[in-house]
């Protein structure tokens, strides 16, 4: 395969057309760095991706302007005309797609996670042991309208670091065009510091806005302030055995910052739950629950969580 190296600019594929994935479908497009989107076959993109006609995405902006993006797709595993791919897929899809991509995937071409939650990078070394990798995180908000309409509902920042760097001159121009994405950009030598923290805040705000059907806002009521304590206590516990300094405060005080600054919202596992789609429990207070057996550490109220979550994913 011609990668374009050498030559001229990367080339992005983005897994899905999702919400953070048409983001940055449109942020590519504005910026004319070429991209297609890699789908799995459904009712909805059948036409396009049998045919490989342009997908006709609607993106709305934090301004309320709507751009049309007639963008380029291929079925995933069916296509490598690329230097990266993005994953902007839920943590739990993680595993299909990279099934999907075993066959077509070189040892070249970088693989980029960007999700809530954990545990993702053990399945992409387990698969792809040789793919440079980055992971990452974002905190800009994005819906889902239709399947072919995404609203920005947010403006955020993102967290990326190598997990498995790739060693080359192109490494400064990836980390370039990444930056350009969904900035402002924060890029970490050891990545992993980002995602335990993002992991807190999701492990706290986003199951207790689930199970008492909540918007984030709520969880500054004085009720919960000793359950965000506990939780908090056995993630600082797991960190610091980790080697990570984060106490059971400063994770507190993280977490209230940003009850705070999202009140208004209804966080995506309240929304899972409320859809009666899957959620990410797994991969955040299941991945919490997990570190924490492995280290011989005790994690009652992430695991109770687990538990409770689990219940209402059964009985919607
Ligand atoms: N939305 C938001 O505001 C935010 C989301 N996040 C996190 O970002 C991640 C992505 O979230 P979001 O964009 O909302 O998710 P969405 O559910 O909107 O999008 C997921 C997309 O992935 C596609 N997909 C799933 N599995 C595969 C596969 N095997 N092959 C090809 N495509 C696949 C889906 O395709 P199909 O259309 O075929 O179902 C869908 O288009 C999550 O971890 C979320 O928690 C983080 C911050 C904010
Ligand atoms: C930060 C937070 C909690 C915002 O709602 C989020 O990431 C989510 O809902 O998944």
């Amino acid at each position: 395969m011609q990668t374009s190296e050498q030559t001229s600019q990367l080339k992005i594929a983005i897994v899905g057309k999702g919400a953070i994935g048409g983001l940055i479908a449109s942020k590519c497009q504005s910026q004319k760095i070429p991209y297609q989107l890699l789908l799995r076959q459904t009712s909805s993109n059948k036409i396009e991706v049998e045919q490989s006609l342009p997908f006709i995405l609607k993106i709305e902006d934090i301004l309320g302007n709507t751009h049309t993006l007639a963008t380029k797709v291929a079925e995933i595993g069916q296509d490598n005309n690329f230097d990266l791919v993005i994953l902007p897929i839920k943590a739990y899809q993680i595993s299909d797609a990279l099934h999907s991509l075993k066959s077509t995937l070189l040892p070249n071409q970088v693989i980029v996670l960007l999700h809530n939650g954990m545990g993702t990078i053990e399945e992409v070394k387990q698969h792809f042991p040789n793919n440079p990798c980055i992971a990452g995180t974002t905190s800009y908000g994005a819906y889902k309208c239709n399947a072919n309409y995404v609203k920005e509902t947010g403006l955020g920042e993102t967290h990326l670091g190598w997990v498995t760097p790739l060693r080359s001159a192109q490494s400064a121009k990836i980390k370039r065009v990444l930056a350009s994405l969904l900035p402002p950009t924060i890029w970490h030598s050891d990545i992993s510091l980002a995602l335990w923290r993002k992991l807190t805040i999701n492990g706290v705000i986003n199951p207790l806005t689930a199970i008492h059907n909540i918007k984030n806002g709520q969880l500054a009521e004085e009720k919960y302030t000793e359950q965000i304590s506990r939780l908090c206590g056995e993630i600082s516990c797991i960190m610091n055995h980790l080697g990570y300094t984060d106490s059971t405060a400063d994770l507190r005080d993280l977490v209230m910052s940003v009850i705070h600054k999202t009140a208004n919202n209804f966080s995506s596992m309240h929304q899972d739950i409320q859809h009666n789609r899957p959620t990410e429990i797994d991969y955040i207070n299941g991945y919490i629950s997990k570190a924490a057996a492995s280290l011989s550490l005790p994690a009652t109220e992430n695991s109770k969580l687990c538990v409770q979550i689990k219940r209402l994913e059964t009985s919607s």
